[in-house]
């Protein structure tokens, strides 16, 4: 049936919500939530999240002078309606689609996303790098920022609050608190924020006291303060952000039209320097399969409106993140020691499988990848065997506190780097491009990838087995090949790599989950005459020198092959035959990578297309580096 939305119709930009009565713009929110539902129905995506800012997006938008004024939003997986209000609504269905629009916000996609963002808790700083721009002539008006409840528990948030409170300029930031992050938040600063929560007239009756305060004379007033501080149960009497330097707004209720458009027109007018609103809002508000559903449809794929049903592909094969999780647990029913920690995404990395288990040993720090890290190294250096399970993207957060806190120690934190390659929907900034480079150039550091699910399971066993120092793998998002799994993971030799097909002409020396790729092409190629070999390094550090000598010494040609940007495994393996002179006698070394741009979301399939990282460009590099092609095939 055909959505019935006349004003929503009516919007072609933000400005026309400013000529809107605010009861308008509470029907419009009404409208545009059915319109989001619809949309992601046919979609997929970041539906909780987007359900629980339509009040916010249409509010904001209606009082502030977007896009003069900045509105940037933290994460920007929540940003489906102001993409609909921003003139993109025809576009919307082709939300997280190649060629279509971005999950998130991207500056080159609209001037009212000012901001790109995917990975969280960059908008107070960013909103602050635009405060000082406006403060220096650049032609911006306020900045606001919306962060959750889950980005805000993120170190980075706090440094900027630290800056932002400190430089006292003119700045907004809503505190979206839906008392949900992707799984449950945790941690002590979620506590705090539903303690405020919890006390909806907290705002009133600490305003009441201040007032009366105010008006007492110097000795009373101390007085008074250390009352308000009884009753407001903080020190300073203040909230921690007033402690900051930020002035604290609310709570305030984020679904109720009138309360958010009084407290924004009260804090545009009234504003000298950061302000800070409490808006409390409903993970998946007003979509009952989504409000009831555990996870509150944060990430979904597309679904049936009435049912809620999430139209789910069937697998053939177990999900690369299930069988770590799987062989996980199986090492940590045999060893006490080892211990996991997820960064605020128990689910997604299949820790919740030992959680299951043996709740105690498995640690959800939050959005906190670099604490994670190094919490990781001191359980490690306390003799326990740390798991760190952190998508590959993200990981990058924590990559001093990899150099100086894991592998400068020689600490034995082992790494399971999930969401490997290219991810699909989520596009560019989610792609795990760039582990192995950074990974691999650390001194001491054991860097393995899994050519198959069953791969995984080994490098799981060979991880837990292994106290040498820092430990790696790394495997993709999806399922895998289909391979027979083993009973239980055998712990691999270290620096030892496999050939799984004996060629003559071209070897295919494949680091990580483009194995199957490399089989194919080496079929193909072998139906044309063409002799190819195919060997699974597995580790990219150390090197096994040996298989690539003889990889090296009795083809005409060796190709890497890897999902990953340049300047990872293929770059060890030419400077290391560069080096040990392997190239000094005509050998042709290619290395296929991911090419040296972002590639932008599409399904995995059609993503490697784009990187030239198929089947048949597979077999192309092969037949380029051919004699016919000027290569002499070596004695
Ligand atoms: C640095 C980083 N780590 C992890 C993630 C994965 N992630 C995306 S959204 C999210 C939860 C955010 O919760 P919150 O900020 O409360 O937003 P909500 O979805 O509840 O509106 C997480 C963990 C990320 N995007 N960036
Ligand atoms: C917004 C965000 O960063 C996550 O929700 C991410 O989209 C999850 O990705 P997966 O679906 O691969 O777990
Ligand atoms: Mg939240």
């Amino acid at each position: 049936m055909p959505l019935e939305t006349p004003l929503l119709d009516t919007v072609n930009s933000p400005a026309d919500l400013r000529g809107m009565s605010d009861g308008e713009l509470a029907r419009l929110a009404d409208e545009l939530r059915a319109e989001v539902i619809s949309v992601v129905s046919e979609t997929g995506g970041h539906l909780g999240s987007s359900l629980g800012v339509v009040e916010l997006s249409v509010a904001i938008h209606a009082v502030f002078n977007t896009p003069v004024d900045k509105l940037i939003w933290d994460v920007g997986h929540q940003c489906y309606p102001h993409k609909i209000l921003t003139a993109r609504r025809a576009r919307m269905r082709s939300l997280r689609q190649g060629g279509g629009l971005s999950g998130f916000t991207k500056r080159s996609e609209s001037e009212f996303d000012p901001f790109g963002a995917a990975h969280s808790s960059t908008s107070i700083s960013a909103a602050l790098g635009f405060t000082i721009g406006r403060d220096m002539g650049m032609p911006t008006g306020d900045a606001i920022a919306v962060i959750g409840d889950g980005a805000i528990t993120a170190g980075m948030a706090y440094e900027a609050m630290n800056a932002a409170g400190d430089l006292g300029k003119r700045l907004f930031v809503i505190l979206n608190d839906n008392d949900m992050s992707i799984a449950p938040p945790v941690g002590a600063l979620n506590k705090y924020l539903n303690g405020l929560s919890a006390h909806a007239p907290f705002a009133a009756l600490r305003g009441m006291a201040e007032g009366f305060e105010a008006a007492l004379p110097g000795p009373l007033r101390d007085g008074a303060r250390r009352a308000r501080a009884l009753v407001t149960g903080t020190p300073g009497g203040g909230t921690l952000f007033e402690e900051l330097g930020f002035t604290y707004i609310g709570p305030i209720d984020g679904h109720n039209m009138p309360e958010l458009l009084a407290t924004l027109r009260a804090a545009k007018t009234r504003a000298t320097g950061p302000v800070l609103i409490h808006a409390v809002t409903v993970k998946g508000k007003g979509y009952g399969p989504a409000e009831s559903a555990a996870d509150k449809y944060h990430g979904v794929a597309k679904f049936d409106v009435i049912s809620g049903t999430q139209a789910k592909s069937k697998s053939n094969a177990p999900a690369y993140t299930s069988v770590f999780g799987c062989a996980l647990t199986d090492e940590a029913a045999r060893d006490g020691r080892i211990v996991a920690v997820t960064a605020a995404m128990p689910s997604g990395t299949g820790l919740d499988m030992m959680a299951a288990r043996f709740p105690a040993r498995v640690f959800d720090v939050g959005i906190a990848e670099q604490h994670g890290v190094t919490f990781a190294a001191g359980m490690a250096a306390s003799g326990l065997k740390p798991f760190v399970a952190i998508y590959s993207t993200f990981l990058q957060r924590g990559y001093d506190q990899i150099v100086h806190d894991v592998a400068l120690q020689g600490l034995p934190v082992r790494f399971a780097i999930d969401r490997a390659g290219l991810v699909g929907a989520d596009g560019a900034t989610h792609a795990g491009a760039f582990d192995v480079g950074y990974l691999a150039n650390l001194p001491g550091f054991v860097v393995m990838a899994a050519g198959d699910e069953a791969e995984l399971v080994h490098m799981v066993a060979t991880a837990a087995a292994y106290d040498g120092g820092p430990i790696s793998f790394r495997y993709p998002r999806g399922e895998g090949s289909g391979v027979q799994m083993p009973e239980r993971g055998e712990v691999l030799e270290i620096g030892r790599g496999r050939v799984l097909r004996e060629g003559s002409d071209v070897a295919l020396l494949c680091f990580g989950a483009h194995l199957p790729e490399c089989l194919l092409a080496a079929e193909t190629l072998a139906a044309q005459g063409v002799s190819v070999t195919v060997a699974d390094a597995r580790f990219a550090k150390p090197l096994d020198t040996a298989l690539i000598g003889q990889l090296a010494r009795h083809h005409a040609a060796v190709i890497t092959v890897e999902q990953g940007a340049g300047g990872g495994f293929g770059a060890q393996v030419l400077q290391y035959l560069a080096n040990s002179g392997g190239l000094d006698h005509g050998l042709r070394l290619r290395t296929l990578t991911l090419p040296d741009r972002f590639i932008e979301q599409a399904s995995p399939a059609a993503m490697y297309a784009d990187a030239g990282l198929t089947v048949a460009d597979i077999a192309d590099a092969v037949h380029k580096v051919l004699p016919q092609h000027g290569v002499a095939k070596r004695a």
